[in-house]
């Protein structure tokens, strides 16, 4: 009965889905009279990486809080299957000023374990050497990097990440797509990534899921290698696909005014 509720709220529900990491169906959702998400259907694959793109206030992020089961109050209406171990990151590290780094990594985090796991999580992120400074002295790449690491140290089932390089610089950038196709590659969480950069999108993730007027207007699977570079003809032909899909191509600018 308690799962029914769930069904009928829209609220994620922690199950054992077999094969798949997430299972949406009928997911709708409403801001007053505004219908953000539109009758949504979608499966990720445990170990699947995907990117979600869309423009600006098409809905990507009220999609994540939704899977994340963080938007409670809105309305809506559908049934969303999650695993038990969901871990997030957001544009902003969140890591609690008042805790050094290690603290923060292993905080709730069970096991007598623990501050050994959270060593080795900021290992795998390089920032082993940083684990008794406080949060503010460290740069905003290296609290991502250690936002990273907390979201990982509980080895996740799923990560949920909305433009966790959002407030980079794009050298950081660059080294953090690095970084986090390494640590997926190891720990193979399924992974939702939210962003609005397409060449981010196409460098990390497997599938590509373009979100527009509430529904998704492309599923792209992008079968390139691991080692992904922009400048390859095969990652400009992703690319082109997904700015067509997003409406900003010049092509299609022109098409839509004739
Ligand atoms: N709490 C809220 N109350 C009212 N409207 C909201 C609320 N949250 C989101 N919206 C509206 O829902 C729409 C989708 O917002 P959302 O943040 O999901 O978009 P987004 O695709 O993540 O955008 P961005 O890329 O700019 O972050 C927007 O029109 C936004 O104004």
């Amino acid at each position: 009965m308690a799962s029914n509720h769930h069904r009928l709220s829209g609220a994620p529900v922690a199950a054992a889905v077999d094969s798949a990491a997430v299972r949406i169906t009928g997911l709708t959702r409403s801001f007053g009279n505004r219908q953000v998400l539109d009758d949504i259907n979608l499966t990720i694959a445990r170990g699947e990486f995907t990117a979600l793109l869309g423009r600006s206030g098409s809905g990507k992020s009220t999609l994540l809080r939704a899977v994340a089961g963080l938007d409670h109050g809105t309305v809506g209406s559908g049934e969303i299957l999650v695993p038990e171990r969901v871990s997030l990151v957001f544009q902003d590290s969140r890591l609690l000023p008042w805790l050094k780094i290690l603290d923060n990594v292993v905080l709730g985090l069970p096991g007598k374990d623990a501050r050994g796991r959270g060593r080795a999580a900021l290992d795998e992120v390089s920032l082993a050497k940083r684990e008794s400074a406080w949060p503010h002295e460290l740069s905003g790449g290296e609290q991502q990097r250690a936002a990273l690491a907390r979201s990982l140290v509980s080895e996740p089932e799923l990560l949920l990440a909305d433009e966790p390089f959002g407030s980079l610089d794009a050298l950081t950038r660059i080294r953090m797509h690095r970084l986090l196709r390494r640590l997926y590659e190891t720990h193979r969480p399924a992974v939702l990534l939210v962003t609005h950069d397409v060449d981010e999108a196409v460098i990390l993730a497997d599938r590509v899921l373009v979100l527009d007027d509430g529904d998704f207007v492309q599923d792209l699977r992008i079968d390139l290698p691991a080692e992904r570079d922009p400048g390859d003809p095969g990652f400009q032909h992703y690319r082109t696909t997904l700015l067509g899909a997003l409406g900003v191509l010049p092509a299609h600018r022109t098409k839509e005014q004739s």
